[in-house]
Order: C-alpha cells, then structure tokens, then sequence
C-alpha cells in the first residue's frame, strides 16, 4: 500500500480526480489518508489531499510525495465521502469541495523564489539582484533591472533556478510565562546582592517571594510598569525561569457565563422532544421540523437534547444564522455547557476559527454552534445536528461550492444515524411541503412557554396618511405609541426594512441616475463620508454638486437608509434616545454586542435597524415593535419575496412582549391587501403555505418544480450572448423529459456587473434524472475559452439569490 491517491490543489476541471504518487519510505508509517501533502505538479509543488492509499497503480514511473502537512488526518473518512458527495451535488471540484470544509487558514499558499545555484560569475544586472544573496523572492523581478528573458537564459545556463514553495499560514498563538526559579530564601538572598539602581529587578523578586505560581509575561511587566529587558536580566541571572507554550485564542471567556440548568418543560415542548429523545437514544436518523411560533421554547428544546447527546458521549452541531450569533444566543449555549461548546461565526479572526476548529478536531468540545460551515465540523460521532430558523437565506453558499446546510446536514445524519432537526417560526415552504408529505416529522408549538398571547399586530395603510396631509415615515399611530412607550420607560424597536432599496442620487430637473459605470446598478449615497459607492464592486466617487446630465444643481439623494430615519426620528420626537443597527454601525469588532448591551441596559428607548434586528433578540423591556416599510421587499424579481416579507414579519413581531409586559406590533405599509401582509398579522402561517402553494403551483415554482440557474460572465458582449444561446441550445437537444423548460438566455436582474457582463438560462424540471451528468458534458464543452478567454460559467443547482 504504498501509493497515495491525492487530490491536487489546482482549480481546473481537466484536473478534477486522483493521482497516484508513491510514498517514500520515511513516510510510510506515518501518512494517513485524509492528510495534507506536497507533491510534485508540472514544475511546480502543490498542496492536496491524501484521499485513498493502494498497492498499485495503472501509471508506471509514479513521482514521490514531497512532504507531509499534517500529522493526524484533517479531513476524516465520512468528511471525504461527503466532499465527493458535494462536489457532484453542486457541480464543484473535490478539491473546493475538500477546501471549503475547512479553515481558511488550512489554504496553502504558494510562492515562487529564485535560486543561485553557481559560484562562478552572473552578469552585472543578475550580481546586483542577488546582492550577494542564495534566494530572492520572485516577486523582486518586477522593478528590478533584469529582464525576464536574463532570468530565462541564466535558468537554461544552469546558474539559477526556480523554485515553488507551499507554504501554510497557519499561525499557533504562544505566551511566555515567568516562575521563579528558586526557592524564597534564595530569592531573598538576591534581592539583598542586587545594586541599589536595580529597583525594578527587586520588586520583580519580591513578587515572586509571595507568588510562586507562574505568570504571563505580559501581564507582570504590566503589573509593575517595566519591559521585557528587566525580565531578560533576571532569566539571564537564573533567578526566573521562562516558558513558551501554546494557546489556544478563546473569543469568550468561559467562565463569565452564568451557569443554568434545565427547565422543566411545557407540555408542548415535551410532546415534542420525545420522539427526538427516542431517536437519539436507539441512533435512528429522521428529519424533524419543529414549527414553532416565537418565544415558544425551541432553543430549550435544542438544549435538552443535546443534554442527552452528551450524557451519550456523542456530539452535537447547532447552526444557528450569522446575524443571530449574538451574543445571547452564544450565552445560552456556553451558560449550560461551558467549555464544552465551540463558537464558529464569521466575526471571528482566522487565527480564533483555526483554535475553534482544533478544539473540535481534538474532540475537547461536544458542541459546536455555528453559522453555515460549522455543518463541516469534524466530529466522528455525531448525535444530533440541529438547523435554527431553517428559512434563513445565509444556509446557502453562494459560491462555489454553492451547497445548502440542510442538505449537508442530513446527509451526515444518515451517516451518523441520528436526528436531525430543522426548527422555525416561519418554516420554508419546501420543508413544510416535505412535512405534509411525511418525509419530515413534524412538530408544533402554538403557544409561548409563558402562556402570553402574541403581540397584537396593527397594520397601517401608508396612503391614508399621505392623502390627510403626513409626508413623513412616520405614521400618527406610530409616533404616538412611541411617545407613549417612551413615557411609560418602555422601549421600542424599530425595523427598516431596506432591502430592495437604497439612498440613490437623482437629478430632480432630468431624471439622471448616478450609476456605477462598471456595474449595472444605481450607486448609494453615504452621507459620513459624502461619497457615492457600488456595492457590487466598491468603485466610490465624491457626491456631485450638479447634474453630470444637464448641470442642474437641483440634484439630491432619495430613499431611506437607516441615518435618515434617525435624523427625522430625532426631529419628532427630540427626547427620544436612539442606538442604530446596521451594517455602517456593526463594522467593528464587537460593536453588534456593544449597541444590544446599551439597549439591553436601557441607555437608549429606541433600537433601529435593519434585518438584523429581526431575529433572536430576547429584551424584556421591549413593548412595541414597528416595521417602517413592510413592503419593500414585495416587489423584488424573486418569485420568494411574498415568503419573505411573510417571514420577516413574523420574526420581528416576535420580538414583542416576549416577557411580563403585554406588547404591540405596528406595520407600517402602501399594500395592507398583500396577502402575505394580512396573513403575518394574523400569525396564520397556515393560510399563508396554502395561499403561497398555489401560486407556486400556478407559475410552477419550487417545491412543485426544481430550479437550475446556468449564468455566463464575459467583458464582450457578445460572447456572453452566444455562449449562452449555445449553452441553452444544447440543453434543449438533450434534455430528457418533454415537460422540462429552459428558459433563457435572458440578461441576468443585473445585467452588468464589474465591467462583466451577465446573461443566464433557468432550467425548470420535475424530474430530469441525467441532469447533472448532462451539465457537466455541455461546461466541458466550453472549458479552453473558461481557461483562455476569462469566460465564466457558474451553475446553482438550487438557487436562492436570483439576482
Ligand atoms: N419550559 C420552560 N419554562 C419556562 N420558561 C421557558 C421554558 N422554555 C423556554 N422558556 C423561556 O421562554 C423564552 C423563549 O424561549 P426560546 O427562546 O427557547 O424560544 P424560541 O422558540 O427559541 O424563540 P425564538 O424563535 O423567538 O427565538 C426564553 O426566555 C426561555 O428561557
Ligand atoms: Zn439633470
Ligand atoms: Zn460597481
């Protein structure tokens, strides 16, 4: 068995498969499958995976392994199967498959470097080059004196070579720590030899007289006000001692989380976790969809579970959506299992995802809770995997590999043979459908655990206000309940819902829109900087004085972003005091728990945001929820957006009355008719999957059918048009069920995008067995323009984003 199959570190699908390389005996013993190596590529050295060893091979003069990366396996047998699973779900490369399963900072890094390799003479350009040095990094070619054919003609002579290095990135934190290194007499001793300048020396050893425990080095320079030289003259004398060791960067401090323990649970949530309990007790797999209105107690329910997982001895993956990793939903998980939880989110360092993952992979925590990629987490004996608000859009990755959590999360459910559970408010209409089918198991929590009825909701009808005469965003009704609360030292939170819109520039006298010139979108104004942006490409220009069209000055921003509605909200109601929540105020680190603390400790009465706010946040202070906009999500070209709207209606009215104080919901809205408006207001998320069902079965959208988005990218216009004329062309001939329907080539919702151009094809089937096969025939086709010509072809097998 001394050849390794590897999958190579190079993007390319001629390149998409294994190749065998022999195992030099030095690492014979030690490579394990599931491994990272260097191996020889071309010219080149290159990163890959070791996913199989064999005896032989149908390839003879096999080259060496050059090196081995790791030295237990990263990538376990059941994360190699799933990688080759993904790969050919999604249309992707193992090797991305493989890469997106884990850290970034697992990614090799390449670099070039030249090398002198003769004592006799170079030619004065090349001499002064290397300066005398054996190696310089390729990139000090460019700007130098030597042209590249030198480098090309001295690489042919034999005098210099090139060399390909892998490098990882990774980085492991150390401290050093500082004990004494004798005992207290001695250091007595000392102190009294030391001259009378050593002040600093002498307070250090007095220190460690009283302490002789160990401690960082950085914080007893800081304790007593000295540097690191003072430290260093005492270790030289061998009075301290010093010692390096490795730590692992904890975002949290474990133990200022208040401990709790299990709730006795409602009648509802016991019904509930049985059959779960059940599951995880006889290792049965099943998909379980807990629809549950707001407050009703699933995060208990996840807890108690996963309770059971543990006393087990197993594991369990919680996946909870970026924007509601808040640090309350953290608390509840680390406040009843401590240290036995790992915290996965994007707003970690790479350095603190990398001890977060390592923490897992040494099995030193049972839990991991995460936003999408921790569904990767690389435990072996998983008991349970739980999806929270299983409607949200961020479980889908929109690159490659563009999978979706779920489907990831079942799939290790039935390799592992434990639950799966799938919980929500506002379940998406393809769960729900798969829960009336039987597919799913499915569970229901009307009621909220402290028996309080849902917050009323008020919708007001926009128009009205218009026509007698309030041109504000503010409706009367809101305004006054907003006072009211106020008074009453009640708080309110504030949803702008800002999707579908943005804080354009508009000449009033022409109609002249500034839009970026790279992309095919209006550009956004942001008022701190005066500066208009594109939020595709980030190209930025100052705000202009007058009309670039028709030099009108009369030209002027329109839209609502989240800072104008606090400058009108401050003109209203002036005493009002407002924290604001979006993507402008939460850029720093720790500045989403920041603005929740002060809202939390009552600093402020109004908490404004944008969908952030919507989900997950637990105040119990709060009584009145508004939504200014509901209906600006309504009218997006997603055949999702009345789903959505009825969601994120649902959630932030949630977010009411959750505790002892009775609350109140006010939609604010020009569409009070829309039934997806109506049908949140009155919590009927029944009526809504039956009204929403029908219209997807009347235009054939999904669950009744499955998508399949092809888009092509390309500088020339042209070229795209044609590819993707000949890349529906050829799905037509090969398409194998007549009630298939390729739609397209249309310009894609936005047609431009970073000097590119986007066209796309959807293909609409209910049963089209060969599909992926036939896909990735028609792409291959196409491969040498991919290669040459910077053409782009992606293709998402399950499509969300339809922009
Ligand atoms: N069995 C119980 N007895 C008493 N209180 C409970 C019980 N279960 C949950 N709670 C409390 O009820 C509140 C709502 O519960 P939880 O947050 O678990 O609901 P949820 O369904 O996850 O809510 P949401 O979907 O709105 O986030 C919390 O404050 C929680 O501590
Ligand atoms: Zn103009
Ligand atoms: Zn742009």
């Amino acid at each position: 068995m001394n050849i390794a199959k590897v999958i190579v570190d190079v993007p390319a699908s001629s390149i998409n498969q294994t190749f065998d390389y022999k195992i030099p005996e030095q690492f014979q013993d030690i490579l394990k499958v599931g491994m990272r190596v260097i191996v020889p590529f071309g010219p080149r050295k290159i990163m890959g995976f070791v996913v199989g060893r064999t005896g032989e091979s149908s390839f003879d003069k096999l080259k060496n392994i050059s090196d081995v990366l790791d030295l237990t396996p990263v990538l376990t047998d059941e994360l190699i199967g799933l990688g080759k699973w993904l790969a050919n779900q999604t249309l992707s490369l193992y090797i991305t498959a493989f890469q997106a399963m884990l850290p970034q900072v697992m990614k090799a890094q390449y670099k070039k470097e030249l090398e002198r390799v003769t004592d006799g003479p170079l030619s004065d350009e090349l001499e002064s080059f290397f300066a005398g040095r054996d190696f310089v990094a390729y990139e000090e070619l460019t700007g130098s004196a030597v042209s590249y054919s030198q480098i090309q003609k001295a690489v042919q002579d034999g005098d210099v070579v090139v060399n390909y290095l892998v490098k990882s990135k990774i980085t492991k934190k150390h401290v050093t720590t500082i004990a004494p290194n004798h005992e207290p007499h001695l250091l007595e001793e000392a102190i009294q030899d030391l001259s009378k300048n050593a002040r600093k020396q002498k307070e250090l050893l007095a220190f460690f007289i009283d302490n002789q425990q160990e401690i960082e080095q950085s914080v007893l320079t800081k304790k007593f006000n000295t540097t690191s030289s003072t430290v260093k003259t005492l270790l030289d004398k061998e009075l301290l001692k010093s010692n390096r060791k490795e730590i692992y960067r904890n975002p949290y401090d474990d133990k200022s989380f208040e401990q709790t323990t299990a709730l006795t649970l409602t009648e509802q949530q016991q019904e509930t976790i049985v059959p779960i309990q059940e599951h995880i007790r006889d290792e049965k797999h099943d998909v379980f969809l807990i629809h549950g209105v707001t407050g009703s107690g699933k995060t208990e329910i996840y807890l108690q579970a996963i309770q059971d997982v543990i006393e087990k001895g197993q594991e369990a993956i919680v996946l909870v959506p970026e924007i509601s990793l808040t640090p309350q939903m953290v608390k509840r998980f680390k406040g009843r299992f401590g240290s036995n939880v790992a915290v996965l989110h994007s707003a970690l360092s790479n350095g603190e995802k990398y001890d977060e993952w390592r923490r897992i992979h040494r099995k030193e925590v049972q839990v991991v809770v995460g936003a999408r990629s921790a569904i990767f987490a690389p435990f072996e004996n998983l008991g349970i995997l739980i999806i929270d608000e299983e409607h949200e859009n961020s479980y889908k990755q929109e690159d490659q590999p563009r999978y979706h959590a779920r489907d990831v999360a079942i799939f290790r459910g039935e390799n592992h043979r434990c639950p799966v559970i799938l919980g929500s408010a506002t379940p998406t209409l393809e769960s729900f459908a798969r829960a009336q089918k039987g597919v799913y198991k499915l569970a229901t929590l009307s009621k909220r655990t402290n028996e309080k009825e849902m917050p009323k909701v008020n919708i007001v009808d926009m128009r009205n206000e218009l026509h007698e005469g309030n041109r504000s965003m503010f409706s009367r009704s809101l305004k006054e309940n907003i006072e009211q609360r106020i008074q009453r030292g009640e708080q309110i939170v504030l949803l702008l819902n800002r999707r579908g819109y943005s804080t354009f520039v508009m000449c009033r006298d022409c109609g002249h829109v500034n839009e970026c010139p790279h992309c095919d979108i209006a550009l956004t104004y942001h008022k701190n900087s005066s500066q208009l942006k594109c939020h595709y490409c980030s190209y930025e220009e100052s705000m202009p004085t007058n009309c670039p069209s028709c030099k009108s000055d009369l030209i002027r921003f329109f839209g609502t972003g989240t800072q104008r509605i606090e400058e009108s909200l401050t003109q209203l109601i002036p005493e009002a005091r407002i924290v604001r929540m979006d993507v402008d105020t939460t850029r720093r680190k720790g500045s989403h728990e920041k603005i929740l603390n002060q809202f939390a400790d009552k600093e402020a009465d109004i908490l404004l945001g944008t969908q952030m706010i919507a989900k997950g946040l637990d105040f119990e202070n709060v009584t009145l929820v508004g939504v200014l906009t509901a209906d600006s999500m309504l009218h997006l070209p997603d055949f999702r957006s009345s789903e959505k709207t009825f969601q994120l209606l649902t959630q932030v009215s949630g977010r009411a009355g959750r505790h002892d104080l009775p609350g109140e919901v006010i939609i604010q809205t020009y569409t009070p008719e829309h039934y997806s408006i109506e049908l949140a207001s009155n919590y009927d998320f029944m009526q809504f999957y039956k009204n929403e069902m029908s219209t997807r079965k009347t235009f054939q959208y999904p669950p009744y059918v499955f998508l399949t988005l092809i888009t092509v990218s390309h500088q020339n216009h042209v070229t795209v048009v044609q590819t993707a004329q000949r890349i529906a062309q050829l799905l037509l001939n090969n398409i194998s069920n007549e009630e298939t329907v390729v739609l397209g080539p249309t310009p894609s919702p936005i047609a431009r995008m970073k000097d590119r151009y986007r066209y796309q094809c959807m293909i609409k089937y209910k049963n089209e067995p060969n599909l992926r096969t036939l896909i990735r025939k028609i792409i291959r086709q196409f491969d040498d323009e991919v290669r040459k010509n910077d053409l782009l072809i992606t293709v998402d097998m399950q499509p969300y984003q339809l922009m």
